[in-house]
């Protein structure tokens, strides 16, 4: 590619996460000329090291949980652990398909795709570092974000996420730090796919956010599964172990006994260093996020952002509506396209999955007042684990307001959480009330007729 190289497009999307590309596929189809800037693989984080490698140990992990089932059915099978090697030669196998996917709907929409990193340069220009510089009418700003660190001595011992996607083999003791989304999830998946795993939270909860009900089951469940819980546990060190491995040091405390590997689970931070953000007038929060309205619009003219640069509701799906629904806007003549982000359905991969869509109890009381809101709830063991005799229970919980009693909340822990609730959000964002609820008949047997059932 020749250093003195310059383009002229409708749209330069610097990113090509799930927000950039869901933006970048949008604009050319309603005939936008797009640049596209990835210095990195396609797919960001969600394909690369987030939702879909994710998503493939998770599917592992169920799958290796159930053959612990299986006995109980009358299968002479025994419960084992997967080769490492075999399960991630089939995720990145997966991943290389989406790659290639998105590689040939890059070239069938026209898009030109510049593996180059991106900086403003302003007046509607983007200098990449291969010394392209791209002018576009329209500057898109999607390039999502980086897991952190605490700033303690020896927190290069351990690894993030992104470290457990290149893991070759099972630590077979892991510690992990943060109970959050991907504390939680990670969690899981290594107890379930044979490691001992000790979570250690700063908090004296899990999954800050989600309604405590559900939460306090899934506690539970974690525990069934053999994982240590530590609550308000304050790190102050990684030390080197004498006989090898890692071992914590917690603040006014000793180190205690080694670790195979130690995971940080402890937020993410949004890429945008020597992006030329302050030169080009883009204002950030003090948080380091971009700054949007509504509209996904920062303060400098012609340039948007998307996704979890943001700092908004990190998950792909909302990265890939703001993309789309911004192009309909700037290039589909839909002058209000925009997206709603209240109601977005969540489901935290955990084991059992837990979600939820709306109100948690605590913010719904809060909102309509105390008097105005009911809860209903079932506990209950899923035919699966009941057969199986394994004591994993869910729970789902409805959040509801007014004397027509409107669902504002619907939590959900326990197995198929992840698949059941998706249809039910869209209940939920219409405004369904319990009595729309029982008014459905429900499917039998299945857990999900539980939420049809709930009084
Ligand atoms: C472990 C993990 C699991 C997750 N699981 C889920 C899940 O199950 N469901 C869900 O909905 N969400 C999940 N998420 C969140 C989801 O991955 C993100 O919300 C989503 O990827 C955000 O998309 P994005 O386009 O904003 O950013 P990203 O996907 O991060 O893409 C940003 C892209 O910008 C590029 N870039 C950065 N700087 C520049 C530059 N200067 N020039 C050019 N390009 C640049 C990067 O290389 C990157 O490819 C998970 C995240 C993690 C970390
Ligand atoms: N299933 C999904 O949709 C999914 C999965 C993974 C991630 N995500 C998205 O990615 C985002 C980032 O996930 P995450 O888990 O990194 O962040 P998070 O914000 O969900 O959790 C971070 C956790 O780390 C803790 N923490 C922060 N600093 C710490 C410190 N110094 N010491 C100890 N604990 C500390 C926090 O208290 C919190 O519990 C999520 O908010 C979510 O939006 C979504």
């Amino acid at each position: 590619m020749s250093a003195a190289r310059r383009l002229h497009v409708d749209l330069a999307v610097v990113g090509g996460g799930s927000g950039g590309l869901a933006a970048a596929f949008r604009a050319a189809s309603h005939g936008a000329r797009v640049a596209l800037l990835e210095p990195g693989e396609l797919g960001g984080t969600c394909v690369n090291v987030g939702c879909v490698p994710k998503k493939a140990m998770w599917l592992a992990a169920d799958l290796g949980a159930r053959l612990g089932h299986a006995k109980a059915l009358g299968f002479p099978v025994e419960p084992a652990c997967p080769d490492w090697a075999q399960l991630v030669a089939s995720r990145q196998g997966y991943i290389a398909n989406i790659h290639a996917s998105y590689r040939r709907r890059i070239d069938e929409a026209g898009i030109v795709l510049l593996p180059a990193r991106g900086r403003l340069a302003g007046n509607g220009r983007v200098d990449c570092d291969d010394g392209t510089q791209v002018e576009a009418e329209h500057i898109l700003l999607a390039t999502g974000g980086r897991p952190v660190r605490p700033d303690i001595p020896g927190a290069e011992l351990g690894i993030d996420s992104d470290g457990f996607f290149a893991l070759s083999a099972a630590p077979a003791r892991v510690a992990i730090i943060g109970g959050g989304y991907i504390g939680v999830e990670l969690a899981g998946v290594l107890q379930a796919l044979g490691s001992q795993v000790e979570l250690f939270v700063r908090g004296d909860d899990l999954l800050k956010g989600f309604d405590p009900d559900v939460v306090e089951r899934l506690r539970g469940n974690m525990h069934q599964a053999g994982i240590a819980l530590h609550f308000g546990y304050s790190l102050a060190a990684l030390e080197p172990g004498e006989g090898g491995g890692v071992r914590l040091r917690e603040r006014g405390g000793d180190a205690g006994n080694p670790f195979d590997a130690v995971i940080f689970a402890t937020g993410r931070r949004p890429n945008t260093d020597g992006l030329g953000l302050e030169a080009a007038g883009v204002r950030t929060a003090d948080d380091g996020h971009i700054e949007v309205d509504a509209y996904q619009a920062t303060s400098a003219e012609r340039i948007h952002a998307v996704g979890d640069v943001t700092g908004r509701l990190a998950l792909t799906p909302v990265a890939i509506a703001e993309g789309r629904r911004l192009m309909d806007r700037l290039f589909g003549g839909d002058t209000d396209a925009c997206v709603d982000h209240a109601q977005v359905p969540t489901v935290v991969f955990s084991h059992p999955p837990l979600g939820k869509v709306g109100l948690t109890e605590a913010e719904a009381r809060e909102r309509f007042g105390g008097d105005a809101v009911s809860c209903h709830r079932t506990t209950f063991r899923p035919m699966l684990h009941a057969l199986a005799d394994v004591q994993q229970h869910s729970m789902f919980k409805a959040v509801c307001v007014g004397e027509e009693q409107r669902v504002v909340g619907l939590h959900l822990v326990g197995e198929a959480a992840d698949e059941i609730l998706q249809g039910f959000a869209v209940a939920v964002k219409m405004g369904a009330t319990l009595a729309d609820f029982h008014a459905t008949v429900a499917i039998h047997p299945t857990s999900a007729e539980e939420i049809v059932l709930l009084r």
